[in-house]
């Protein structure tokens, strides 16, 4: 199998890092840009994780797609406001048998990538669970959450026929990564576990992008560990009004996360606020609102969170390097 990492930052860093330290046959080709991909160049690909440092000093890693190779597979790692001009790229190096997987956070992705030009024969959703960031250029820092991807087809996007045709590369695809000491899970319509990953991560986004502080300065406080429930509780309504199944044990099951995640977790899209970058607000939060919207629901809290981080992310766009 022949893999291309579309976006070596954090997520894409750590699990194609892994798929490159660990692989026997495949091979793993990296796009990345400005300082992180001069410093991959010249010094490799650092991994300093919980599961063991690992520095890759021979790594195929480019600017731009190679429009002469054909990959199998094209794992896209970029944020969500960078996914349209990720998409023009990569549907250039895409042949007939290329299968595209998104790793982005986000409930609606995969209908983007079909607004941006994919088909959805091409596509197999995923998501992966773990925290890590960039610590420093060419240097992937995972600080928590046992890393895993979770990978499958969406019964609405795809027909039985590019079923079939998906099935034994979602397999390849997932030895390959358990090879890589990743985990994996294989879902039969990956619909239900996009949504609950997003009611993991989003509330906890917007309540940490608005307070800029550490998971474990949210959890002492009992108020604002008080309105990021309330808020996840919005979110599950909303879930529940969109016609997700979200599992009696869900919610508890995310309250625990949050509770036994290491104290200096983050999410990124805080990083992102804190640093004055662009950030996923329109993917974590507005998409979120909107639908609440479109269901006639109550959601006073996300409602309060929507307009801070509006004004906020506003004025951070202001400073976007
Ligand atoms: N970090 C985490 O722990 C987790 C993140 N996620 C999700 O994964 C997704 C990716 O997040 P994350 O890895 O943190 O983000 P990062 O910003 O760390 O990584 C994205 C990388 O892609 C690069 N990139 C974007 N567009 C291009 C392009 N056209 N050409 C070349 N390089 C490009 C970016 O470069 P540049 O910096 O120059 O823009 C950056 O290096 C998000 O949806 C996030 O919500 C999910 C689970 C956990
Ligand atoms: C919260 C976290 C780290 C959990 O996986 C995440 O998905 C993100 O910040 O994008």
């Amino acid at each position: 199998m022949r893999y291309l990492i579309f976006g070596t930052g954090a997520i894409g860093g750590y699990f194609g890092g892994r798929l490159l330290q660990h692989k026997t046959h495949q091979q793993v080709d990296f796009i990345a840009r400005g300082k992180q991909l001069s410093a991959i160049k010249s010094n490799g690909l650092a991994l300093k994780s919980i599961n063991g440092n690992t520095l890759l000093s021979t790594i195929n890693v480019s600017e731009k797609i190679n429009d002469n190779i054909q990959y199998d597979v094209i794992f896209i790692a970029v944020k969500s406001y960078q996914l349209k001009q990720a998409v023009a790229e990569i549907i250039r190096a895409c042949g007939k048998k290329t299968v595209v997987i998104p790793l982005l956070n986000g409930i609606d992705i995969d209908n983007k990538l079909i607004a941006y030009g994919l088909t959805s024969k091409q596509i197999v959703n995923g998501f992966a669970n773990i925290i890590c960031n960039v610590n420093d250029y060419g240097i992937i820092e995972h600080i928590g959450g046992d890393p895993h991807i979770t990978l499958g087809v969406k019964k609405g996007l795809h027909n039985q026929q590019a079923i079939n045709r998906l099935t034994p590369i979602i397999e390849n695809v997932a030895q390959d990564l358990k090879r890589a000491q990743v985990n994996v899970s294989i879902k039969d319509d990956i619909s239900d576990a996009v949504w609950a990953k997003y009611l993991f991560v989003s509330p906890w986004a917007a309540i940490s992008s608005l307070v800029e502080q550490p998971l474990s300065q949210i959890r002492s406080n009992p108020q604002c560990y008080l309105l990021l429930q309330q808020l996840l509780d919005e979110y599950v309504l909303i879930a529940k009004a969109d016609g997700v199944t979200v599992a009696p044990r869900l919610l508890e099951n995310i309250k625990k996360g949050l509770e036994h995640l290491p104290p200096e977790s983050t999410t990124s899209m805080q990083n992102d606020v804190e640093q004055g970058r662009a950030t996923e607000f329109d993917t974590l939060v507005a998409s979120a609102f909107h639908l609440s919207e479109k269901h006639k629901l109550s959601s006073p809290i996300l409602t309060w969170c929507y307009s801070c981080l509006a004004v906020k992310v506003n004025a951070g766009y202001n400073n976007y390097k």
